[in-house]
């Protein structure tokens, strides 16, 4: 174990630069020139194969035109250097950008229809791509492939495959675009990807554009796929069509699905195997087509999520038997080191006569409540009032039949669940909704993704402005962690914690963007009473720091602790409306709320009547 704590001491960005270091060196080192093909080949369909797992793996999009993209980058590249233009840098940027509007241009059909018509319509593009190399053989040499390439040259010099001087360049570009990908998929915008593959509804909510992201993952993917064509073609100098057909993509696939398409280095692993191992035999070739498929059904079942997968459990384990990781439990924070919620400039909130009904189920009648800065609304009221409901209209989640809802001066009703987030609305959901395979502070930091924007080409490059918003993002996310009383979790597996810490880890995560409306649903619940007492005080300063907090609680003395008004639904109409002290003797509510009438009652309140509740199911 002492060995295993020492490895994981090292910093875990020296494994992929050895290894890359290595693969450079490894001509010199006396591989053979067939060897060093094969690993060139390997590089090329790691390329491809992180396109993929940027669509499947990070956006949750079946998308199988990377083979596509591999032939646009490769004619592009072989068509350039036809016509003379051989520099590879060259044809790397034209191939790139090629294969990158064809994804697009070929994504938004896909996606504008929705469900599995991405899947459908990038499988056509593949099965198309001969016909379309055959249509315009006079330019692309038709069945017969494409030859009489130049040698690619690099700023005029010939690049030698002899003395293995391309061998280098397509390690470099393939050792880049991983470390771009690296960038991207530990930044926001990759925590937004996986978020969205989850569930679009918590992506949505947290301000990502459902469409576009999925979209940018799918077009960002054919990216590395062009520059694999572009590397390709200039291998032989030969492209024949053979080389991007349904078998390929099949491969593609199946090495996506073997590495573990939600991983960078299964990308590589998946490809290195692929290509070093069944690929070289002859034999193979020809049954290459019924292996995939068959690995794909038992693969795609037995090995979900892949060799990552495999291995990140390996390294768990190793990390629990080596005493690595901490305990699942809330830090009590030491008296008064509480830190401090900054000023918030809460917005006023107005639903005006909403309604809403689901088939023949009216959940909303009419209703209306309005919450005011630097105030906690309760909204209460028996289960399958409307609550939920109405908070899913105001978050733009479902769009009101009738009447108006208004965050400060904007009309938000009927508008898109990410519009509303970038409005300044935040929420939590009923069951706490938590991307897989993030940390609690990656998690936590997700709630920030509207705030201070950052683009991902300055992610990827990691520019002066990427590293701002990334440094902000994770001390807001700190503090936010800290509040909750969570800091010691920050580097746990977010699902993994209990049910009541998720539920404050959703509060930190609605509570780092600074949000002008707070929309909590039934945030208590799973909670104990330190956890619930914790709460209240973060729903108080939060209040008090000039939020406008929305509380749908069924914690009756939370209310009355924490709500400066109360609003009472009841069959999705609105029976109440008032100070709690009011609330709590208003007889209709009594009787609707807790079913005791006014008589048997006498002059209990609803705190009472809780307080017997639960001193009758204690006893
Ligand atoms: N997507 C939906 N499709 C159909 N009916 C729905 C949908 N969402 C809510 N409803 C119905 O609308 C009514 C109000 O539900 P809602 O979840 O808003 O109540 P609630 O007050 O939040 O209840 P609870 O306290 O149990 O969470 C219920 O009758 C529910 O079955």
């Amino acid at each position: 174990m002492q060995i295993w704590r020492s490895l994981r001491a090292v910093p875990s960005w020296s494994y992929p630069l050895a290894l890359a270091v290595l693969v450079l060196l490894l001509p010199a080192l006396g591989l053979d020139f067939a060897m060093t093909r094969q690993v060139q080949l390997a590089c090329i369909l790691a390329l491809v194969v992180s396109g993929l797992s940027l669509s499947l793996g990070y956006a949750g999009e079946l998308a199988l035109g990377q083979a596509a993209m591999y032939a646009a980058g490769a004619y592009t590249a072989g068509l350039m250097s036809i016509a003379g233009y051989t520099d590879i840098v060259l044809q790397l940027v034209a191939a790139g950008l090629v294969a990158l509007a064809v994804g697009i241009v070929t994504g938004i059909p896909g996606l504008r229809l929705g469900s599995w018509s991405l899947a459908m319509t990038s499988f056509f593009l593949v099965l198309l791509v001969p016909d379309i190399i055959a249509v315009f053989g006079e330019t692309t040499g038709g069945r017969n492939g494409l030859s009489g390439l130049e040698p690619a040259t690099l700023f005029g010099h010939v690049l030698d495959p002899e003395n293995n001087e391309y061998y280098l360049v397509v390690v470099v570009v393939t050792i880049a675009w991983f470390a771009v990908m690296r960038n991207l998929v530990v930044s926001r915008h990759g925590i937004a990807f996986r978020t969205l593959k989850q569930s679009p509804v918590l992506a949505s909510s947290v301000g990502v554009s459902v469409f576009r992201m999925k979209l940018l993952g799918y077009a960002i993917g054919a990216f590395p796929a062009g520059l694999a064509g572009a590397l390709f073609a200039n291998i032989d100098m030969y492209i024949s069509p053979e080389a991007f057909g349904f078998t390929f993509a099949t491969a593609v696939l199946a090495a996506c699905i073997l590495g573990g398409a939600a991983s960078v280095y299964g990308a590589v692993v998946g490809a290195a195997i692929m290509q070093l191992g069944p690929n070289q035999s002859a034999d193979f070739q020809e049954y290459a087509l019924v292996f995939y498929g068959g690995f794909l059904i038992v693969g795609g079942v037995l090995l979900s999520g892949g060799l990552a997968k495999l291995g990140k459990a390996a390294m768990a384990r190793l990390d629990r038997a080596a005493g690595l990781t901490g305990a699942h439990a809330a830090a009590p924070a030491a008296e008064g080191t509480r830190p401090v919620v900054d000023p918030i400039v809460g917005e006023r909130l107005v639903v005006e006569g909403i309604a809403k009904a689901f088939g023949g189920n009216q959940a909303l009648d009419g209703a209306s409540l309005t919450a005011e800065p630097g105030q906690v609304t309760a909204l209460i009221g028996p289960n399958g009032s409307g609550k939920t409901t109405m908070l899913n209209m105001i978050c733009g989640f479902y769009k009101p039949d009738s009447g108006r809802i208004l965050v400060g001066d904007n009309e938000v009703q009927g508008q898109s669940p990410d519009r509303v987030a970038r409005v300044g609305v935040a929420r939590t959901f009923q069951t706490p909704n938590i991307p897989e395979h993030v940390t609690v502070l990656e998690a936590v930091a997700s709630g920030r993704y509207s705030t201070d924007r950052v683009s991902m080409f300055a992610t990827v490059l990691r520019l002066p402005r990427y590293r701002r918003v990334r440094a902000a993002d994770l001390a807001e996310a700190e503090r936010a962690l800290e509040m909750v009383g969570m800091s010691h979790l920050r580097d746990e597996t977010a699902t993994a914690l209990p049910l009541g810490m998720r539920r404050l880890l959703e509060v930190a995560r609605s509570v780092v963007a600074g949000p002008r409306v707070l929309l909590l649903d039934e945030v208590a619940s799973g909670l104990d009473e330190d956890e619930v007492e914790r709460l209240a005080d973060l729903i108080r300063d939060l209040r008090d720091a000039g939020a406008t907090v929305v509380l749908v609680e069924h914690n009756f003395r939370l209310v009355l602790e924490l709500a400066n008004r109360i609003v009472v639904l009841a069959q999705g109409a609105v029976i109440a409306d008032g100070s709690p002290a009011e609330i709590e003797q208003n007889p209709r509510v009594l009787s609707e709320y807790l079913g005791v009438s006014v008589e048997a009652g006498g002059a209990r309140t609803i705190a009472d009547e809780e307080a017997a509740m639960s001193t009758e199911v204690k006893s």
